[in-house]
C-alpha cells in the first residue's frame, strides 16, 4: 500500500502524538484527513480537527479505521489503552507502533495476546517541523514491520534501526535530548544578556549558533572537536572560555544527566504503575 493511502491512527494524542501528526502532515507523503488523533479531553484536539485531522476518543473506532496504530501515552496508562483495543486488532493488516518510553515489546504482546507486528519508536518533538531522530526496534521476525515503521519516520527526520536493548538510551540522547540542548541554548542565550544583547538578540544569535554547529557536525560529517580546534585561536577568547566551562562541569554535567536519564527511563513503567494511574 502506497504512504498517500495508508490510514494512521494516533492514541494518545498528546505532546508527542500531536508532533508527529503535525510532522506527518506536513510531509508530501500523508494528510490530515487520513491520520486520526484520539484522547479522552477531546476539546484538546479542536486545532487538530480544525486542520482535518480526525479526532475523537472511541480508541476502538480509530483502530478499526486504521492500518498504522501509533501509540503515545504515558507508560502508566499503556495497560489500560491495550486492554481496550486488542479486541479490534488484526494480525493481518495492522502495525502497532508503541512510542512510550520504558515499556517493552514483550510487555506489549503479553497485553495484546496476538501476532500482530509490533515495533518501538522513539521520535523526539522535532518531529512537529520534519527535523525529528527516530530510534527504531522490533523483534528479529518483524522486517516487514520495520521497514514500514521506518519508511513512515523517513518522511519526518532522520531514523536509525537499533536494538531493543537500546531503547531507553535513545529515549535519553534522542528523545529527552530535545530539551537538554535547548536547556544549553537557553543557558548560552542568558550569557549573552549578560554580556550586552537584549534576550530576544541572545537567543537569536544562540539558536542560530546551535544550529549551524549541528549543521556543521551533519553536513561536514567531522568530529566535534575538528570543527572546535577550528574556533580556538592560540590564547584567545574561544578557548578560555571552553576551558572555563569544563573546569565548571560542563561535559561532566551533560553526560551525567544523561545517564540518570536513561536509569529513569528504564524504569518509567514500574515507578508509575507503582504511584497508580487516572
Ligand atoms: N514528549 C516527548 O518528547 C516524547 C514522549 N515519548 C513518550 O510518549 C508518550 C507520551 O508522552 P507525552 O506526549 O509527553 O505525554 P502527554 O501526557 O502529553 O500525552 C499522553 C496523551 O495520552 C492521552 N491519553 C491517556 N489515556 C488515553 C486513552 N486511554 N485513550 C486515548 N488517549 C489517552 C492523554 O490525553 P487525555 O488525558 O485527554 O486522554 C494525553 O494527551 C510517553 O510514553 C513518553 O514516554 C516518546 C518520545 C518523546
Ligand atoms: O520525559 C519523558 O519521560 C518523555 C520520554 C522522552 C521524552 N519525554
Amino acid at each position: 500500500m502506497s504512504q498517500a493511502n495508508q490510514k494512521i491512527a494516533i492514541l494518545g494524542a498528546g505532546n508527542i502524538g500531536t508532533a508527529i501528526a503535525s510532522g506527518l502532515a506536513l510531509s508530501d507523503h500523508f494528510n490530515a484527513g487520513n491520520i486520526t488523533l484520539t484522547r479522552r479531553k477531546t476539546e484538546l484536539l479542536e486545532p487538530f480537527a480544525e486542520k482535518g485531522f480526525n479526532t475523537h476518543s472511541d480508541n476502538g473506532r480509530a483502530v478499526n479505521n486504521a492500518d498504522i496504530i501509533l501509540i503515545a501515552v504515558e507508560p502508566r496508562q499503556i495497560d489500560a489503552l491495550l486492554k481496550e483495543i486488542k479486541n479490534d486488532l488484526d494480525e493481518n493488516r495492522h502495525i502497532l507502533i508503541s512510542v512510550v518510553s520504558g515499556v517493552d515489546i514483550q510487555r506489549i504482546r503479553n497485553q495484546v495476546q496476538k501476532d500482530v507486528p509490533i515495533v518501538r519508536a522513539m521520535p523526539n518533538t522535532a518531529i512537529a517541523i520534519r527535523e525529528s531522530m527516530t530510534c527504531i526496534a522490533s523483534e528479529e521476525e518483524q522486517n516487514k514491520a520495520v521497514s514500514a515503521t521506518k519508511k513512515i519516520f523517513d518522511t519526518v527526520g532522520q531514523t536509525l534501526l537499533i536494538h531493543e536493548e537500546l531503547m531507553t538510551s535513545a529515549t535519553a540522547l534522542g528523545a529527552c535530548g530535545i530539551a537538554f540542548f535547548l536547556r544549553a541554548i537557553r543557558a548560552a542565550s542568558q550569557g549573552g544578556i549578560e554580556i550586552g544583547f537584549h534576550a530576544h538578540e541572545a537567543l537569536q544569535i544562540a539558536a542560530q549558533t546551535a544550529k549551524g554547529a549541528a549543521s556543521l557536525l551533519s553536513d561536514m560529517e567531522n568530529h566535534p572537536e575538528f570543527e572546535i580546534d577550528r574556533v580556538t585561536t592560540p590564547r584567545g577568547c574561544t578557548i578560555s572560555g571552553l576551558n572555563q566551562m569544563e573546569h565548571q562541569g560542563f561535559s561532566s554535567a551533560m553526560i551525567k544527566g544523561i545517564l540518570v536519564s536513561a536509569e529513569k527511563a528504564a524504569k518509567l513503567y514500574s515507578i508509575e504503575k507503582g504511584e497508580g494511574s487516572s
